[in-house]
């Protein structure tokens, strides 16, 4: 079932497309990594496809009215500010908001949600603790639980492992799989091509905004792409444990 479409989606700075022509339909059950080097894009289009960047084409989620696309997609930034020490549970909860009618408090459906979201980060013991006083990593475990928490079909999350550590990149990108593996379609921005490698079913490849390849990780993650898009060449291997893939040296 196709859970996003997106056609022709251009964004312009100035008189440059920095996203040129993306189109692509994701399927529920994916779970998508969108790779590319620094400044290739990632972040301008996720923010397009979700409607919170002006943009030429059509985003089937960013056509939709607020209040539905927030119930259909989860968004996880790139940037990780928490404003205000706000208690942990309160934070995830607010991940809860598409869901309740106006005025509403929350109901035991969504105090369910919360700690499951919780307990899938880990975070149990740490409900009543100011946000802002976690460190760099716990608070990224907090956001995500907080886009878990909103138990949307779709996830589009910019960089969500970056800063956690091994055992947690690990554990986020299970449990994107999980997810996936109940008909949730996930699109995940990434620079751990290792990660991306191992975890996602699908990789789209962008470089200076636009999509040059599209496929399951070892189609993508070849030699010439990796050069041509990156200036790297790295050890891409089929095991037991999936693709492994260890950058080795810069190309040009
Ligand atoms: N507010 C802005 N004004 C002008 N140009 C911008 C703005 N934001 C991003 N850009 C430019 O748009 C291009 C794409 O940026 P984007 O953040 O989407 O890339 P990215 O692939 O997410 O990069 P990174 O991996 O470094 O996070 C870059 O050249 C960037 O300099």
């Amino acid at each position: 079932m196709t859970a996003l479409t997106v056609t022709d989606l251009t964004v312009l700075r100035g008189e440059c497309p920095v996203v040129d022509q993306v189109s692509l339909s994701l399927q529920a059950g994916e779970i998508t990594g969108l790779i590319g080097p620094n400044g290739a894009g990632k972040t301008t289009l996720l923010r397009a496809i979700l409607g919170l960047q002006p943009h030429s084409g059509t985003s089937s989620l960013a056509s939709l009215p607020a209040r539905q696309r927030a119930r259909t997609a989860a968004w996880m930034p790139q940037t990780r500010e928490i404003a205000w020490p706000v208690a942990v549970e309160t934070l995830v909860m607010l991940g809860r908001v598409p869901h309740l009618a106006g005025g509403a408090k929350p109901s035991a459906e969504d105090r369910a949600a919360t700690a499951r979201a919780l307990a899938d980060m880990a975070l149990n013991g740490f409900e009543t603790r100011a946000a802002t006083d976690l460190s760099g990593g716990e608070q990224a475990r907090v956001l995500i639980a907080r886009v878990l928490a909103q138990e949307t079909p779709i996830i589009l999350a910019d960089e969500p492992i970056a800063g956690l550590d091994p055992a947690f990149q690990i554990a986020t990108m299970q449990i994107f799989r999980r997810l996936a593996d109940q008909g949730k379609t996930i699109l995940a921005a990434l620079h751990d091509l290792g990660l991306a490698a191992r975890h996602c079913t699908r990789l789209l490849l962008l470089d200076k905004g636009r999509l040059v390849a599209d496929g399951p990780p070892r189609d993508v993650l070849t030699p010439e792409n990796l050069h041509r898009v990156f200036g790297i060449a790295a050890h891409v291997m089929e095991t037991e444990h999936g693709l492994i893939f260890q950058p080795l040296e810069i190309t040009r």
